[in-house]
């Protein structure tokens, strides 16, 4: 018999405030929810399930502990003058709904305007990942991304969109396959000129 599952700390409302819980603890928890679900958490084949449950959870909100300011910190002026817009489009990122854990996935496209030199193009991948591997909702995730662009790249616009599938709406409640969820926002010159918005969105069709 295992030991009986100790109870989690209480949930605060602050992501920072939360104590973490011991690996123990959130293993006791996942015994709870195979219980929860109606299987056997004691029988051989869900014996490690709440360990490995424990170490994926490491990776899948990995965001928690990556910080947006230090994936941009470097930047690159010689560009030859270069700074019309860079697009690094279709970049696949994989997030959890922070109504119902299961995740969302799709893609996000990523422009900006460069002012003082340009960012290492897999650096915006990353910032995708910063803000993808935590709980969220999509509309979330757009604003955090365009909000750390501006904050470190200060840039004389920026355009971010994605596009996604949640599992949430396909796999359970309204059973709505294929159905996909766009979001976008403008800052700088994407937001007072449509021109560059028409662009942008021509770009990340493929279109130009
Ligand atoms: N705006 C927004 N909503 C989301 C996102 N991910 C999931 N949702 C929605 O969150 C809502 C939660 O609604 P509730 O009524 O509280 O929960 P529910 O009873 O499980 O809802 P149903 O999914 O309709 O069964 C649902 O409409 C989901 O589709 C997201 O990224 N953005
Ligand atoms: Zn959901």
């Amino acid at each position: 018999m295992d030991a009986p599952v100790k109870p989690l700390k209480p949930a605060t409302t602050s992501q920072v405030a939360l104590p973490r819980p011991t690996k123990e603890e959130a293993e006791a928890a996942v015994r709870t929810l195979i219980a929860w679900a109606g299987d056997d958490p004691n029988r051989e084949g869900l014996l490690d399930t709440p360990a490995r449950v424990a170490k994926a959870y490491g990776e899948l909100f990995a965001g928690y502990g990556q910080d947006a300011a230090a994936v941009l910190s470097k930047t690159f002026k010689e560009v030859g003058g270069y700074d019309d817009l860079v697009l690094v489009r279709d970049i696949p990122f994989y997030a959890h709904c922070e109504h119902h854990m299961v995740p969302f996935y799709g893609k996000a496209h990523i422009a900006y305007l460069p002012h003082d030199g340009v960012v290492g193009l897999s650096k915006l991948a990353r910032l995708v990942e910063v803000f993808a591997r935590r709980l969220q909702t999509q509309e979330t995730m757009t604003a955090q991304i365009i909000d750390a662009i501006n904050e470190n790249l200060g840039p004389r616009g920026a355009a971010v969109m994605l596009e996604a599938e949640h599992m949430c709406m396909t796999m359970r409640g309204i059973k709505a396959h294929d159905v996909k969820t766009v979001t976008h926002r403008f800052t700088g010159v994407f937001a007072e000129d449509r021109v560059e918005q028409d662009r942008f969105f021509a770009m990340v069709a493929g279109r130009r």
